[in-house]
């Protein structure tokens, strides 16, 4: 039975595009109701350590900021931040960076490798461009900025192979194995295409290690969806760190024309939420990302029950005898061959997905409702319960791949709750927790609902009811009348 869709419970293949979103791509607006925690003081001048103050240095210098600036880099819980050198009111800008301290393809262009960058993805010229400015050392100009970049962070892409076993079972690691190998793949491209036979330009190693240590960055502190930029890096403005506290929807930051005709671009950072001297800078980066997201691009996770979701893949088998039929339905109702739905922890299921898994069960008896002259219809049809049996094979495809995918972790829902509630856990084997029970918690909903609805298959009205009603044929309780058997 469950041969006759395939239901692939795996991370969806778009989620592998590099900067589809990275730091927040919805509007985002502060709240006084969510004040900021406060989570770390400015540390003492003493403790700032050297590159931090070359960079405050090199940023003073090229104009990008001034004394008066209200905020300035410092050592935060999250790592560097942006630190209230006054009390912040809400909404106040807190940092401008033109345009050409800005770090994007068009910085790559005009470079000493602009020649031999073309044609490459945005990302890849960027992650390129970043690798070689940190080779090499005091000749870049960037070297400050590169400087205060991390080694890594906690994102699952830097993690050994013995933290990512805490993810067995999980959509988190495939995603994280899908995201690896795609980055392998570009580099030897990359390494092949443009490194190689330009060792003029690149006169030092450049590993698979380096690639992803650029990758990684960009996927956690480039800005993407900025007006006409793909992904853009700003120094300074890429040490706003973010705050689960602030979940109203309001962009944090903007592009704006400065400068005679407004033909220079600025970038501008405003505070969403009102600060004290001292404390930091936060903002939201994405309320629309789930745990594994965060976890893959920033290296953290939360809380909330909203950020836990999975990923059902569903797809019509090619070996599907109606398979060009139930094609032809699925795009004309805007969907594929393939369809992902996001199922989210306490949320109702996506609208359309029942309706297509009525299509994918479709068969046996109701093979009729594929025929043409049902084509205009059928989608309405599909949006109630068509018959008991399509509806039962439903609900056992769903719940054995629910069965299936939970036997793949290596632990038990009380397990990872008790784990978690213990605390002082390493920050990696937290998010793996985190990750896995959220995961575990949606597929546990998802066989409720599908449970639950077994249970109801008789209580349904089906199709064949519906229809001996809207011709007058059934009463009002879809019993016959009396008179149906005479005709
Ligand atoms: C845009 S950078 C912010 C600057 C960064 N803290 C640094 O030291 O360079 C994003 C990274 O900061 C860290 N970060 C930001 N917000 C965080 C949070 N709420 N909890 C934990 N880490 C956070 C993560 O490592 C994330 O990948």
């Amino acid at each position: 039975m469950a041969t006759l869709f395939t239901l692939t419970p795996s991370s969806k293949s778009s989620f592998f595009t590099p900067f589809k979103t990275t730091l927040n791509s919805k509007p985002h607006f502060p709240t006084l109701r969510n004040p900021l925690s406060i989570r770390c003081f400015r540390p003492p001048e003493t403790d700032t350590p050297p590159e931090l103050k070359k960079f405050w240095g090199w940023l003073s210098d090229k104009g990008i900021v001034s004394a008066k600036c209200p905020v300035k880099p410092g050592i935060v819980t999250e790592g560097l931040g942006l630190v209230a050198q006054k009390d912040i009111a809400r909404n106040e800008v807190v940092l401008e960076v033109s345009k050409k301290f800005w770090i994007n393809p068009d910085t790559v262009a005009a470079s000493e490798i602009g020649s031999v960058c073309n044609g490459l993805k945005p990302w890849v010229s960027v992650a390129l461009f970043l690798m070689r400015e940190k080779k090499l050392g005091d000749s870049s100009a960037w070297k400050p900025y590169i400087d205060i970049l991390p080694d890594s962070t906690n994102s699952t892409i830097y993690w050994s192979e013995e933290e990512l076993s805490k993810l067995q079972g999980s959509q988190l690691l495939n995603t994280t194995l899908g995201v690896k190998e795609l980055v392998a793949n570009e580099f030897a491209k990359l390494e092949e295409e443009v490194i190689v036979p330009n060792k003029r330009l690149f006169p030092f190693d450049i590993t698979l290690d380096d690639f992803l240590w650029a990758f990684g960055m960009l996927r956690s502190r480039a800005f993407t969806r900025l007006e006409g930029q793909s992904l853009v890096l700003i120094p300074m403005a890429d040490l706003i760190n973010h705050s689960p506290d602030i979940t109203a929807q309001d962009y944090a930051w903007e592009v704006k024309g400065a400068g005679l005709f407004s033909r220079e671009l600025l970038f501008s950072l405003r505070n969403p939420i009102q600060v004290k001297a001292g404390g930091q800078v936060l903002i939201q980066y994405d309320l629309n990302k789930s745990n594994a997201e965060l976890a893959l691009d920033y290296g953290f996770t939360e809380s909330r029950s909203e950020r836990n979701a999975y990923t059902l893949t569903l797809e019509i088998p090619e070996s599907d005898p109606f398979f060009a039929d139930k094609l032809d339905i699925a795009e004309s109702n805007g969907i594929g061959e393939t369809a992902y739905f996001d199922i989210v922890l306490d949320q109702p299921l996506p609208a359309i997905m029942l309706p297509y898994l009525r299509l994918l069960a479709l068969g046996g008896d109701d093979a009729f409702l594929l025929e043409s002259i049902f084509r205009n219809s059928i989608w309405g049809h599909l949006d109630l319960p068509v018959s008991p049996a399509n509806e039962e094979l439903i609900c056992q495809v769903i719940r054995n791949a629910c069965t299936s995918a939970l036997s793949g972790y290596s632990t038990t829902i009380e397990e990872d709750e008790k784990l978690l509630a213990q605390g002082d856990l390493d920050p990696r084997l937290e998010i793996a927790i985190t990750i896995r029970l959220g995961e575990k918690k949606v597929l546990q909903q998802i066989d409720e609902v599908f449970k639950e609805r077994e249970t109801e298959l008789g209580g349904f009205e089906y199709y064949q009811e519906r229809r001996l009603k809207d011709l007058g044929l059934a009463g009002a309780q879809g019993e016959k009348l009396p008179w149906i058997g005479e005709v």
